[in-house]
């Protein structure tokens, strides 16, 4: 992978990612051709340690096995307490963008530029309980922020609206910065982050627990589109 593919994230907004967290991991390959078939084309992976959040989910082998099945850039959502260990891995396993949160790390400036130079997009997210104030130090060194809307964690939770503010805030002060939602996004929420000016919005269970996955990408998408976008 190369920063190539952070264009084409880019590019892609506004886009409604899926996050595979609550899908049927019996079946995930034929899990990602239904999402792909519902015209979504970036992946949102949950990576999660046991220890920065208290669930465990998945790490490499299954990164390099969706790399090897879909050219779909894939979106690397770390919830782990040491990204800096594992972050060549995941680049070397297929990730295309990867997200660490500041509450993981001491320095996180420092952590975005050993990301960034491993060739990948850097992302950093921010908890609803953290400030948004610990993201300033490190904003002009990443490529995204991922305001979350729920804490870190599990999927299925309630939306947070104070994700809503956070978005407004940061796209007024960054008209530039790519911003993506995660969490409790649904019919009901993503218009207000659409026109709060966020990019890129992360569907978990509003998706994998619908019968039709092309009729909910499609309803969503709707949503999204008719909002006012922002000043993006
Ligand atoms: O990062 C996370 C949860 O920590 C998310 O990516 C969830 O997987 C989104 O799921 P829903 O809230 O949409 O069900
Ligand atoms: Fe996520």
């Amino acid at each position: 992978m190369n920063r190539a593919k952070l264009d084409s994230i880019r590019g892609a907004g506004p886009a409604i990612l899926p996050s595979v967290l609550n899908c049927d991991f019996g079946n995930l390959m034929a899990e990602v051709d239904r999402l792909r078939e519902a015209g979504t084309e970036i992946l949102h992976l949950d990576v999660m340690d046991g220890h920065f959040v208290p669930n465990l989910t998945f790490g490499m082998p299954i990164v390099e096995g969706l790399r090897r099945h879909t050219d779909m850039p894939l979106d690397v959502h770390l919830m782990i307490s040491d990204p800096v260990t594992y972050a060549k891995p995941m680049v070397d396993a297929g990730a295309d963008m990867l997200t660490f949160h500041v509450e993981a790390v001491k320095d996180p400036v420092e952590v975005a530029g050993k990301v960034r130079d491993l060739g990948v997009g850097v992302g950093v997210a921010i908890n609803p309980g953290t400030p948004l104030s610990e993201l300033d130090v490190c904003l002009d060194s990443v490529d995204m922020v991922l305001v979350m809307s729920v804490e870190a964690g599990f999927g299925g939770q309630t939306f947070n609206p104070v994700a809503i503010d956070r978005i407004r805030e940061l796209r007024s002060r960054y008209p530039e910065l790519l911003l993506e939602i995660d969490g409790g996004i649904n019919l009901s929420t993503i218009g207000a982050a659409r026109e709060a000016g966020c990019d890129l919005f992360v569907v978990g269970s509003a998706i994998i627990s619908s019968d039709d996955y092309t009729v909910a990408v499609s309803e969503l998408n709707d949503a999204m589109m008719s909002a006012n976008g922002g000043s993006r």
